[in-house]
């Protein structure tokens, strides 16, 4: 379906979509395998996966539990250990209240970068006026954390580091396998906020020591309103307090009845992604160089935020150096974009994110996400390449010399 060949032949519809970050189209493969189980029609597949007396319930289950091995596959799991929730959101709120009520009395510590996503920062702010203490750790002006500055941040009163794989807002990709060692010798529960990396780049729970995760639906071609929490379960088993009561499903870890659509749309988004990973991912870097260069070649002073090659190259955040970003946007109606965060854009401001690497405020509010995805032509890219130099031009260009980096 998403195959270059057609894509590169469909004429170029607008507004060009350019924010995978913030969400991604349902795959058709998905959406194919979800249709018999919204239970329309008593026919269908509408039983509670959770009845255990009858056929109905055990079809559901049955789907369900597929679901949940090819989720568990992504990351090298066992499947008993990944219960689905209704998105990273609640994973994330799972992972960071959960482990920090059941640690609170012994160890209170809780370290998280400062550039996560803010229900990971909410969590932690939440957590800490029930009486945990919260270290922020910096990030350097490539966005990636500091292991020795993390080391020396862990006590023996830490319990949980939490760093996210993939940055949201810029792409980077944190040295997961490092800080994995790092907490797993020092006795601390590792959580990693994967909303953005799982399915795009390899992930590997056990060779990265990583304790909890959390998985997103729409971020991969699925739908939304769904996602995943892997929870180690032995060697060592996380200390969690459920952060829903109810009937106990998932084995107590989210209570709630689960939508066995929704569960069978992510486990085969999973599949798909996992299926073509290595493809997707060449296509989202060969389109991301080419939208770069095209740019740079006009405008060299256009700065890319974030390290340059530990990242995920379907995003890519840019700040134009003396172009107002407001402005710019409004000049690419075309185009799709954000200047970060779905979530922050309603509210004006420079990017906490953009801030925390060392960008100015202008710089910062000079910006914009660019995410290139599944479904992304080479005719897109290019129009969006000219609409934005010729943007630049007629704001007057950028204003600071050929500083890149
Ligand atoms: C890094 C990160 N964490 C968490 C989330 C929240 O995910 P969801 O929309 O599934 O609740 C997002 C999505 O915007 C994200 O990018
Ligand atoms: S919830 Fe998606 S970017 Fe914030």
């Amino acid at each position: 379906m998403f195959d270059e060949a057609r894509t590169r032949k469909m004429p170029v519809k607008r507004p060009i979509y350019l924010d995978f970050q913030a969400t991604t189209p349902l795959d058709e493969r998905v959406y194919a395998a979800m249709t018999p189980w919204f239970g329309a029609g008593f026919e269908a597949g509408f039983g509670n996966p959770h009845s255990t007396t009858h056929r109905f319930g055990w079809e559901a289950a049955a789907a369900i539990d597929e679901a949940r091995k090819a989720v568990a596959q992504v990351i090298a799991a066992d499947p008993r250990a990944v219960f689905f929730t209704s998105g990273a959101t609640e994973s994330n709120n799972l992972a960071i209240k959960g482990v920090m009520e059941a640690m609170l009395s012994v160890k209170p510590e809780l370290i998280v970068p400062v550039t996560e996503h803010k229900c990971v920062l909410e969590s932690a702010l939440a957590m800490e006026r029930r009486g945990a203490h919260v270290k922020w750790l910096p990030v350097g002006r490539d966005g990636l954390i500091d292991l020795d500055q993390l080391a020396d941040l862990i006590t023996d009163r830490t319990a949980l580091v939490s760093v996210m794989a993939v940055n949201n807002e810029i792409g980077v990709i944190q040295p997961l396998a490092e800080i994995g060692a790092l907490c797993h010798r020092k006795g601390v529960y590792f959580h990693c906020d994967a909303a953005q990396a799982f399915g795009k780049i390899p992930l590997d729970i056990k060779a990265m020591n990583i304790d909890l995760l959390s998985i997103s639906g729409h971020k991969i071609y699925g739908p939304k309103g769904v996602g995943a929490i892997f929870m180690r379960r032995s060697r060592p088993r996380v200390r969690f307090v459920p952060q829903m009561s109810g009937g106990g499903q998932e084995e107590g870890v989210r209570s709630g009845t689960l939508s066995p659509a929704l569960c069978v749309g992510l486990g085969e988004a999973s599949r798909v992604a996992a299926q073509q990973m290595d493809e997707d991912r060449r296509h989202v870097r060969r389109l991301s160089q080419r939208f770069f260069e095209g740019l740079r070649q006009a405008h060299p002073g256009i700065l890319i935020n974030g390290d340059l090659e530990k990242r995920y190259e379907g995003n890519l955040n840019l700040s134009f150096p003396g172009i107002d970003g407001d402005r710019l946007l409004s000049g690419l109606r075309d185009l799709a974009v954000s200047s970060g965060a779905a979530c922050a854009s309603a509210t004006s401001g420079p990017s906490y994110v953009l801030r925390a690497i060392g960008r100015s405020r202008a710089e910062s509010l000079s910006s914009i996400r660019f995410g290139f995805g599944r479904t992304t032509s080479i005719d897109e890219v290019d129009f969006a390449c000219e609409t934005i130099n010729h943007v630049i031009d007629e704001l007057g260009g950028l204003k600071s010399g050929d500083r890149n980096q």
